[in-house]
């Protein structure tokens, strides 16, 4: 069976978990393949820390902390999920340090160093939305992360280039998806056609 490991990424409030759901529905309806949607940090008892302790870590540490959860994330549940012929659909994974430690001062360089365990996906894909789309969005939102807070949705789509350059250096297979103006069943079905 062919392996399907797809990441979902791009700024905070581009729209990747509502795309998660929709890919992860349109991919179990067409292909009856069994689908594992998940995300980063992970479910774990280390994921749900990192996401509640923010004042808990410094830059630092927090990268580290990201990368181990990865880790745990990668060994316990996307590479046995793809072993038994699942397909894999996480939100975030390594991209996401490549731009939210980056936005804590860290180097790319650094941050990769950390994270070259990380098996290249089958497909990475960067959601670009329109800044000020996502701006709105985010005013809406009761809760902004550190990371929200002290970026903007044009800041993070920048650094999400610059990560997709990086990442594609080593071989990834990265593209870019402009959802300024389509609903998330458009842009699963974009995303699916890649499998074609
Ligand atoms: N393609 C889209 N078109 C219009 N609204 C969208 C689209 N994708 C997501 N949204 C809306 O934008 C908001 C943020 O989406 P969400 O999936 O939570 O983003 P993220 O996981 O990237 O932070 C949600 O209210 C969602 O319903
Ligand atoms: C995946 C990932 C998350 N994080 C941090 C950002 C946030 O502070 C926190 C939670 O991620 P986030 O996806 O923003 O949370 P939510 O799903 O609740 O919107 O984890 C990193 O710093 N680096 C990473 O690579």
């Amino acid at each position: 069976m062919t392996t399907m490991f797809v990441v979902i990424e791009g700024p905070d409030g581009a729209g990747k978990s509502t795309l998660v759901s929709e890919l992860a529905a349109l991919v179990s309806s067409t292909s009856g393949r069994t689908v594992r949607a998940t995300r980063e940090p992970s479910d774990s008892p280390l994921g749900a820390f990192i996401r509640a302790e923010h004042a808990a870590f410094s830059p630092r540490g927090r990268a580290l902390a990201v990368a181990a959860d990865r880790a745990n994330h990668i060994d316990g549940v996307i590479r046995p999920s793809l072993e038994a012929g699942d397909v894999v659909i996480s939100d975030r994974y390594v991209p996401s340090s490549l731009v939210l430690q980056r936005l804590d001062g860290l180097s790319l360089e650094e941050i990769w160093r950390y994270n070259s365990f990380a098996p290249p996906p089958t497909l990475t894909a960067i959601l670009v939305p329109d800044p000020q789309t996502v701006s709105k969005r985010l005013d809406a939102r009761a809760l902004l992360t550190h990371f929200e807070e002290r970026s903007t949705p044009a800041l993070q789509t920048l650094l999400y280039g610059e990560a997709a350059d990086f990442l594609r250096a080593l071989g990834w297979n990265v593209v870019a998806i402009d959802v300024a103006a389509s609903s998330p069943k458009e842009v699963a079905q974009r995303i699916l056609a890649h499998f074609a």
